[in-house]
């Protein structure tokens, strides 16, 4: 490992996240924050690092640019980053050690705590014998469903499959498990099923400063009908999913991802010459949006601003730009 080369743990928790057998926003960032732990114990014990705080300095910030290069919608990613770099401090290399280490237990604690608490307050929402909706599979949406049941709320769900990646088996499999009866739907039905249930429940990857929700693709349209046919929709996002580059007027970047997600290399090569789109991620208009949960309690789309104000300041530090 020279000073700026990532370690082994870094290197496969990034690779882990550009996979996807790493995803969901919360569960991105949790292990993001792990792996600067890994990473610090791993430059304290190396040569060109271990005695070396610059060096040491250094390459967390290198191991900090490789996480963040893996994914770039959901934003807890370089808040978790930001999060444990701002913490890294110490005049000896065992110093900057420990407060990386500390900080990254510290930002995970953080992590569950706030899903609990947000859950408790999604949970308000939903009243005993109501259905519920979701698309693709949120921590923190489920943390609501889940804190309802423990409530001794009956709850039902009609789970969204979530073309192309089919992330809403996770969601029927883990609804199961907590007692919820589950009906899989395809993502076209989902209109028609609009009619049967009390609430849609989703998370996010992102939250722009004028309350537009980016989370996974679908989530958009789904919005939209759900606000025709009257039936509210709740998106359940820890305040880590706030972010604060666009509070300068910085756009969320939707990721684009492969076209082989989306058709197989054989039926494409039939169907002979045609492009193939595959955006991961759409942004529903604050309007569509009846509350947004957080550990902080619920807020409108529209006045979640101040609350990123009030977490972010004005602006997003990147500590770890510099080389
Ligand atoms: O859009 C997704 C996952 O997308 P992908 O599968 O492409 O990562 C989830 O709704 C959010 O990340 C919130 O999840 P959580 O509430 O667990 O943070």
């Amino acid at each position: 490992m020279t000073d700026t080369e990532p370690s082994p743990p870094v290197r496969e928790i990034a690779e882990s996240i550009a996979t996807m057998e790493i995803r969901g926003a919360a569960t991105i960032a949790s292990a993001a924050a792990e792996a600067l732990a890994a990473q610090a114990e791993a430059a304290a014990e190396a040569d060109a690092t271990g005695s070396d705080p610059a060096a040491f300095r250094a390459s967390m910030r290198a191991a900090a640019r490789t996480l963040r290069e893996t994914r770039p919608t959901a934003v807890s990613l370089p808040n978790a980053l930001r999060y444990v770099l701002q913490r890294m401090e110490g005049d000896s290399v065992d110093a900057l050690r420990r407060s990386v280490v500390d900080a990254s237990e510290a930002f995970v604690d953080q992590l569950d705590r706030a899903q609990e608490d947000l859950g408790q307050v999604g949970a308000n929402r939903l009243a005993d014998g109501d259905t519920v909706m979701t698309h693709c599979h949120s921590t923190d949406a489920l943390a609501c469903i889940e804190a309802a049941v423990e409530q001794g709320k009956s709850i039902s769900a009609v789970v969204k499959e979530t073309r192309p990646r089919q992330q809403g088996h996770i969601t029927a499999e883990q609804l199961r498990d907590a007692g919820v009866p589950v009906t899989l739907i395809v993502d076209s039905a989902a209109r028609r099923y609009l009619d049967e249930v009390d609430h849609v429940v989703v998370g996010a990857d992102s939250i722009a400063a004028d309350g537009g929700v980016i989370n996974k693709i679908g989530t958009s349209g789904l919005a939209v009908n759900a606000r025709e046919r009257g039936v509210p929709i709740m998106t359940a996002a820890q305040t880590i999913k706030l972010h604060p580059e666009t509070l300068t007027g910085h756009t969320v970047e939707i990721e684009m991802r492969d076209e082989s997600e989306v058709i197989d290399p054989e039926s494409r090569e039939e169907i002979g010459e045609i492009s193939v789109a595959n955006p991961a991620f759409d942004v529903t208009p604050p309007r569509y949006m009846d509350a947004i949960v957080t550990e902080h309690g619920q807020f409108p789309p529209e006045s979640i601003v101040a609350l990123m104000r009030e977490l972010f300041g004005e602006g997003a530090a990147e500590p770890w730009a510099e080389r």
